[in-house]
């Protein structure tokens, strides 16, 4: 009955015209295969029964050495790409997380840092030098050509940072998690095993 009031509030939201609500007895479900599962025949059981599986079979990757094995974890903005990368971690993987490397790679003192000066003007950095990241995101942020701009000189300081820490942490881990936003959008993707992908509804992010 709720499911149903919802749905008509969004279609009187987009001008569509609501649907008789008709309730009916609960529709047992075929039998829980997960203690989680709810004894009813429900959506979320749908979407319980999908974690773990495969969107697409795993592709070879000839090109890089069976161990470490590499995952590549990206997703929209707080879609759970850190909580996931984290459980991982208490799994035994080792964690390499691109937004840190993205801001070290203009520390102050490197070459990244210069060239977001010679870029973006001095008015980006901070009196001790430092990029003023709240300053840099408001611009790249509101603005494609900006942001590409950006992209296009740190991104490939980040994937030399990420060989580095891949060659670091495969002395300790058989299993890597790289966890970048933009790993499809920079083609990191011949760099990972397998990729996997965070997603979540528009109205669970608002909650
Ligand atoms: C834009 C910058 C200055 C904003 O810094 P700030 O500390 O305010 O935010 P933070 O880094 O935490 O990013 C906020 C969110 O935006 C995402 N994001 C950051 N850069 C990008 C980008 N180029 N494209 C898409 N999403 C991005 C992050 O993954 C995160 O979810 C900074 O993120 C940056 O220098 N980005 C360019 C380098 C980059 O691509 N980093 C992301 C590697 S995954
Ligand atoms: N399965 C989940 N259900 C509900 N909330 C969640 C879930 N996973 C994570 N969250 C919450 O959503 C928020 C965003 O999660 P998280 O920081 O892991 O996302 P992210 O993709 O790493 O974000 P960012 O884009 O900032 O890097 C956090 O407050 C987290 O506690």
């Amino acid at each position: 009955q709720g499911g149903g009031v919802k749905v008509n509030e969004l279609r009187v939201a987009n001008s569509l015209k609501p649907l008789d609500v008709v309730s009916v007895p609960l529709l047992p479900s075929d039998g829980k295969v997960d203690e989680q599962e709810e004894d009813k025949l429900s959506s979320s059981n749908l979407r319980m029964r999908e974690l773990g599986t495969l969107r697409k079979p795993v592709q070879p990757k000839p090109h890089l050495s069976p161990y470490p094995y590499i995952i590549g974890l990206t997703g929209g903005i707080a879609s759970g790409k850190s909580t996931i990368a984290k459980y991982l971690e208490t799994l035994g993987a080792g964690l390499i997380n691109c937004d840190q490397l993205g801001h070290r790679a203009y520390d102050v003192g490197t070459r990244g840092n210069q060239v977001v000066r010679e870029l973006f003007g001095e008015d980006i950095a901070l009196p001790d030098g430092s990029i003023d990241r709240k300053k840099l995101g408001a611009i790249v942020f509101s603005n494609k050509d900006e942001m590409n701009k950006l992209n296009q000189a740190i991104w490939p300081l980040i994937l030399a940072q990420v060989k580095e820490e891949i060659a670091r942490l495969s002395e300790s881990h058989k299993v890597i998690v790289i966890e970048a936003a933009v790993l499809l959008s920079a083609k990191w993707q011949d760099q990972v095993h397998e990729i996997w992908v965070t997603f979540i509804p528009e109205q669970e992010v608002s909650h």
